[in-house]
């Protein structure tokens, strides 16, 4: 049996629902979904496993209309994720259709998408009449040559199936990515730093850094049935490290106390959360050079 692996990038506006789809098609509760529009900051990846193919899916964050230079390198990024992968997957919604949003991304597709393969997904069927369907497939196949237009609703998982299955043939042949006992352990850690991410965001609204990502570094299983938790927190100047950090570590400490209490109550036992800040300022550098090879949104858009 030939295997396959490669990576498959969900792009959309805000909102549009790729991480419902993430996580309905990885089967595991990837990256927390909120109401809040531009909650995906981070490149968060899921691993699915279809027969025996591997698709690893690059879940980045919302092409939404940047004003700010940051606000543009976040978006340069999240096509720069787009460009690397195997498959593209465009996903929009039934109910809202082809929006100022969605012409912006497919004018930019026409740009960063030769030589990839671009499917189309209509997410959130569930909320229009069957005959506007027809419509909508036809105006956005006049827009941009997609491969496949699938109709799903990812949220009741209505044709999720369909494009999991299309994805796993699509994937190139090769040996798996990750290994099988490690997906497992793939969402927890992305979940535990998504957790402590949203406690950073409560506890800092306005002050939190643009240019901020958690990762968890180690999890360790104890033998007592708790498990032991490393993060970082990587901001992209010393000045932010003394935001996070707040005077005499309180900032820090509130955020360790706030997501450890949702991680013990998510994982239903013991927690034992160490978070470090960091000072990784390539990132930053990283968001510049992809702006530069991405958009330009300055002319007022
Ligand atoms: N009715 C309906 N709602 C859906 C469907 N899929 C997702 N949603 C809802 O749409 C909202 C946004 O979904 P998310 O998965 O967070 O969207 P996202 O694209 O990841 O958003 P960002 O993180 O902001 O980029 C949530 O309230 C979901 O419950 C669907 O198929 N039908």
């Amino acid at each position: 049996m030939t295997t396959r692996a490669g990576f498959t990038a969900l792009i959309g506006e805000p909102n549009a629902g790729k991480s419902t789809l993430l996580n309905k098609m990885v089967g595991a509760k990837v990256s927390i979904v909120t109401h809040k529009v531009q909650t995906t900051r981070a490149r968060i990846r899921g691993v699915a496993m279809a027969g025996e193919s591997q698709i690893v899916f690059v879940d980045t964050p919302g092409l939404f209309r940047p004003r700010r230079r940051l606000d543009r390198a976040m978006v340069a990024a999240a096509w720069g994720g787009a460009a690397d992968a195997d498959v593209i997957v465009l996903l929009i919604e039934a109910h809202r259709g082809k929006t100022d949003g969605v012409d912006t991304i497919l004018t930019s597709l026409g740009e960063k998408a030769v030589g990839r393969r671009v499917v189309l997904a209509i997410n959130k069927i569930d909320r229009v009449e069957a005959a506007s369907l027809l419509k909508l497939t036809e105006d956005m196949n006049a827009a941009y040559p997609f491969e496949r237009t699938f109709m799903i609703s990812a949220e009741k998982g209505y044709g999720v199936e369909d494009l999991r299955d299309w994805l796993a043939e699509a994937m190139p042949e090769g040996p798996w990515l990750y290994p099988e006992d490690q997906i497992a352990d793939l969402p927890m850690r992305m979940i535990a730093a998504e957790i402590t991410r949203e406690k950073l965001t409560l506890r800092l609204h306005e002050e939190l850094p643009y240019q901020l990502t958690v990762e968890t570094e180690h999890w360790n299983e104890r033998e007592d049935g708790t498990a032991r938790i490393d993060q970082v927190v990587y901001v992209a100047r010393d000045g932010h490290k003394g935001i996070l950090l707040g005077k005499g570590g309180e900032t820090i400490k509130a955020v360790s106390k706030a997501a450890r209490a949702e991680l013990e109550e998510f994982m239903g036992r013991r927690v034992h959360l160490f978070l470090q800040v960091k000072v990784r300022p390539n990132w930053l550098e990283e968001a510049e050079r992809y702006s530069e090879m991405g958009l330009d949104f300055r002319d007022g858009n």
